[in-house]
């Protein structure tokens, strides 16, 4: 266990439907991380304050002069040009002369002096050409007749904005545009020389795409690639172009260019990727689309014109752009920052894909599972305009993937990879990859030389719940947590059309105390409305078996409570389950995935009464279950201690040793037929 302590604790956080940590290949060296960017782009905004103060000064201001020293150089011929607004005139000297005046500091050396302003103002001197003063308030009636006598021209235009509007941008700007326009050429630079320089900031410019047909390993094949039939037949056309293009183009007809991967993560939309190279024996370039967006304008546009450019050197050829959604964001919707880069990234996609015909034989293949993000110019035809689906797998899917997962791992007799299938509902291919690399760990951890139906149902059981936590509980908690499993196990046996239970067990792992696991015999398309109140009455049947033991209630139903609610909460407002508030959507699909129907957005499309009679509807869902709950279990009651005292004894109780400690049949099925329609909650 210590061994393994980090490997499984990481592991572990992989839920069901959630990818787990895969390593990706990726060189640190081609890879300029934003970060850095940052840092450069800092960097060089200190240097251009730096400059911009050390080298050039802004334009000096004119000097205030008294009216009179103005009037005696217009009398010596001093003065070149002014020009007046309102009382003010401004001029230049003809030569600069030198004026002398007190400092601010001076003055307020004088005012603050010791001895009542004995100190002498400190005088300092200066040389002045560009000047203002101020007319006196008794007109100077001859002054204009005495400027122009004196050869001063008086000018239309403010002299020293003239100048320092020029100077302004020259002094101010300058610097800044300079090194803006040096940052520009030098990505745009990097960028055309698509890497040549060999990474770094050179390197910015090209695709960082991975070419898997040279990697080493076995190559990936139709083969490894089990239990998601459908998209693989529509794949299968593709590889045939890719090695006869000519047969398709033949009669004119365009083969087509992109085809788009859709399905929620892990269910092997890579692999099929891949696979279809593997199979066509193509280049394979590979590419997340999160990798084409940096900080940087015009990189992302950049890296896609190399990698097309790449593979047309190449066709016919594979390009796969991961996690299309990254980019193909519909334009306009992006987050603020990111938007231009994304936007022109995406521009480049669409003018890249538009350019090559597709007798040319490259196919882009990208995957996403955010279909209804996307921008729509993307799914035009003569784009992405085939969608294959990637579902999760059913039951025989998942049997079939488990299979190509256990190729290399030695199982045991018992090892009943359909029945594990059964056990593992909504698990996608990578977590069954998963699951049965952690079942082989323990069973390696043990000593054992095979894998045993045992070590995957303990790893499973880690994957969907945590590791085991060793809790030191009194023996009246642990009597208690027994109950409460009880009484939800008790309730899986006796309330018709209620999954088997299968495994209960008080040994605290992840969040939970306990876990009571039932199992749907087979994967379930349709639900009845008797079924979800069968869920519902087992759910409260934990907080129910405490209630009638004890008389007194505890916090370990929070999670109970949360799923009845939920489950309740659906059936009014999505299912039209309740008689009063009828066939009518109350709340929207929360699986978004393929239906591309957002949630409500805060506006809700019923009254306040409405909303009320949906909150009593819940309620009374709720509290009808837990009645019942209470009856049955009453009723049981002879077989909730005996299970409960089993479960003391033992912590974890298998299918056959339930039945044995309780003495009852299992549930008895529903009169509805399990009728599997497709098309209902996923
Ligand atoms: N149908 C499958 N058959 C066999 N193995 C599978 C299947 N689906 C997934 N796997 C395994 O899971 C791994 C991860 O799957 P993959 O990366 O192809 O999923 P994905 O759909 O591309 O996920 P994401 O959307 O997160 O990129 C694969 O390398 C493969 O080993
Ligand atoms: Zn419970």
């Amino acid at each position: 266990m210590k061994l393994f302590g980090k490997k499984t604790q990481k592991e572990n956080n992989a839920q069901p439907g959630q990818k787990p940590a895969e390593s990706r290949k990726e060189s640190p060296w081609t890879k300029m991380p934003p970060r850095k960017t940052w840092i450069w782009f800092i960097l060089i905004l200190v240097a251009n304050f730096m400059l911009g103060k050390f080298l050039m000064p802004g334009p000096e201001k004119p000097h205030i002069v008294p009216y009179t020293l103005f009037k005696d150089q217009v009398g010596k011929y001093n003065v070149q040009a002014i020009f007046s607004r309102g009382d003010t005139i401004s001029g230049r000297f003809k030569v600069p002369i030198t004026v002398r005046y007190e400092t601010a500091k001076s003055m307020m050396d004088t005012l603050t002096a010791p001895g009542g302003g004995s100190a002498k103002p400190r005088q300092e001197s200066k040389t002045v050409s560009d000047f203002t003063t101020t007319l006196p308030s008794f007109v100077d009636q001859g002054l204009e007749a005495f400027l122009v006598d004196h050869a001063v021209e008086i000018s239309a235009k403010p002299l020293n904005e003239e100048r320092s509007t020029l100077a302004t941008i020259l002094f101010s700007f300058g610097p800044g545009l300079l090194f803006i326009a040096f940052y520009i050429w030098l990505f745009q630079r990097a960028a055309q020389q698509g890497g040549l320089g060999g990474g770094g900031l050179m390197g910015i410019g090209k695709s960082k795409a991975r070419r898997y047909d040279q990697e080493e390993g076995p190559k990936i094949t139709f083969n490894d690639v089990a239990g998601i039939d459908e998209a693989e037949n529509e794949l299968i056309e593709i590889v045939d172009f890719l090695k006869d293009p000519s047969k398709y183009t033949r009669l004119g007809g365009a083969a087509p260019k992109g085809v788009l991967l859709v399905g929620p993560p892990g269910t092997g939309k890579t692999l099929l990727a891949k696979a279809v190279a593997g199979e066509a024996g193509v280049p394979f370039f590979s590419i997340s689309a999160s990798e084409f967006v940096e900080m940087i304008v015009g990189v992302g546009a950049a890296r896609v014109r190399d990698l097309f450019s790449q593979a047309r050197d190449q066709a016919p050829a594979i390009i796969f752009i991961d996690e299309l959604d990254a980019i193909g964001r519909a334009r306009g919707q992006a987050a603020i920052g990111g938007a231009s880069e994304q936007e022109q990234t995406l521009n480049q996609i669409l003018t890249e894909m538009d350019g090559f015909s597709s007798r040319q034989g490259i196919i882009v293949l990208a995957a996403t599972n955010q279909p209804d993000v996307l921008d729509r110019a993307l799914l035009r035809p003569g784009r992405f305009d085939r969608r294959v689906v990637v579902n999760l797998p059913d039951k025989v899917g998942r049997e079939a993937i488990l299979k190509v997962h256990t190729r290399g791992v030695p199982l045991a007799n018992d090892a009943n990879l359909a029945e594990l299938a059964a056990e593992t509902p909504g698990f996608s291919g990578a977590d069954l990859k998963n699951l049965v690399n952690e079942a082989a760990l323990r069973a390696a951890r043990l000593g054992q030389n095979e894998v045993h139906f045992e070590d995957f149902m303990e790893a499973l059981e880690k994957i969907i719940l945590g590791p085991e936590r060793p809790l030191l509980l009194s023996p009246a908690d642990k009597e208690r947590i027994a109950y409460h499993e009880g009484g939800h196990a008790i309730l899986g046996l006796v309330v018709p059309g209620a999954d088997p239970v299968n495994r209960v067990t008080i040994v605290p792992r992840g969040q939970a105390l306990g876990v009571t696991y039932q199992r749907p015999d087979s994967d379930r398309y349709n639900y009845p409305e008797a079924y979800l109140r069968a869920r519902i009455i087992g759910m409260l049947g934990g907080r129910a078996a405490e209630e009638i033991v004890y008389g007194t209630k505890t916090t370990g139903a929070e999670s109970d409570i949360e799923q009845a609610s939920s489950l309740a909460r659906r059936m009014v407002t999505r299912w039209g389950m309740s008689e009063r508030l009828g066939l009518v959507q109350l709340a929207p699909r929360e699986n978004v995935f393929l239906s591309g129907m957002g949630g409500y957005g805060g506006e809700k499309p019923f009254s306040e009464e409405t909303a009320e009679t949906i909150d009593a509807e819940v309620l009374r869902i709720i509290s009808e279950s837990h009645e019942e709950a209470k009856r049955l279990l009453s009723e049981y009651r002879k077989q909730l201690d005996a299970l409960a005292e089993a479960l003391v004894a033992r912590e974890t109780l298998g299918e056959k040793e339930i039945l044995e400690a309780t003495g009852l049949p299992p549930a008895p099925a529903l009169e509805t037929g399990k009728l599997p329609l497709p098309g209902t909650d996923g």
